[in-house]
């Protein structure tokens, strides 16, 4: 995989022909994506279409993938189950690996920004499902990323969980500005989050859509209606009451 140079008028991130092949299986097909600087986009696709075989590849955890690639800054990732090390307290996963002048103090202020602070001395197994995701939120952040990588990080939380952590992953991204790409199998999540949300098919970025709504959004606002019926029907799934 070619690394691209940083240059004046990067972006966060740039896929250029991006193929993987698994044996004789093609499951990306000179894929092209470009994410801005502070740009949030989300990556839609049905199961199996290739999402976290491409984020994968972005976050530079594949060396088999073919195309060009460019991230000129840091990149971070959040699955959907947080990864935390067992072993290690919740503040030093969230300081693990990092090469700052006092990686505890910033564990602490990346805890302390997701709402953790009085959990940085627990261990991971003690944490419910939304404080280790915010566990993993904080280790992302912590590390200032170009580019944060979110794949599924809210398909485990229960619905009101996931309500305060979109709130909060919105508020981080506006005071850190990263580039976001997040994969989820949630049009609503997409059309919520996203300043733009991309279809993957067959390989290939086959759909997009620009949501030119301002924050926060609600579910119910008609332009999301119609860019719902729409995201829906590329990704193959026919409206209720229809054939
Ligand atoms: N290491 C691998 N070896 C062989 N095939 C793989 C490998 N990793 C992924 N695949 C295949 O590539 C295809 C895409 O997988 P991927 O996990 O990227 O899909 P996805 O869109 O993220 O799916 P889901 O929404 O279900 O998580 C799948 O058919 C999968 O079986």
């Amino acid at each position: 995989m070619a690394q691209g140079l940083p240059g004046v008028s990067e972006p966060a991130a740039r896929v250029h022909r991006l193929t993987r092949r698994f044996g004789d299986r093609t499951v990306l097909d000179g894929v092209e994506i470009t994410i801005g600087r502070g740009e949030f986009v989300a990556l839609l696709g049905r199961s199996g279409s290739g999402k976290s075989t491409l984020l994968r590849a972005l976050a530079g955890l594949d060396r088999d993938a073919e195309g060009d690639l460019e991230v000129p800054g840091t990149v971070a990732v959040a699955f959907q189950e947080p990864r935390l090390v067992p072993w290690k307290r919740v503040r030093a996963n969230v300081a693990l690996g990092l090469r700052s002048a006092d990686p505890r103090a910033d564990a602490e202020r990346a805890l302390a920004e997701v709402g953790l602070t009085e959990r940085g001395g627990a261990w991971p197994l003690t944490l419910s499902g939304g404080e280790a995701q915010r566990a993993s939120l904080a280790r992302a952040l912590v590390r200032d990323p170009g580019l944060l990588l979110l794949d599924e990080p809210f398909s485990a939380l229960d619905a009101l969980t996931r309500i305060t952590m979109h709130r909060l992953v919105l508020d981080l991204w506006e005071r850190h500005g990263p580039g976001v790409l997040l994969v989820t199998h949630d049009v609503d999540e997409a059309l919520l989050l996203a300043d733009r949300v991309l279809v993957l098919d067959e390989g290939r970025i086959a759909h997009e859509t620009r949501v030119d709504l301002p924050r926060p959004r609600h579910r119910e606002h008609p332009d999301l209606t119609a860019l719902r019926a729409t995201l829906l029907a590329r990704l193959g799934v026919t409206p209720e009451g229809t054939a």
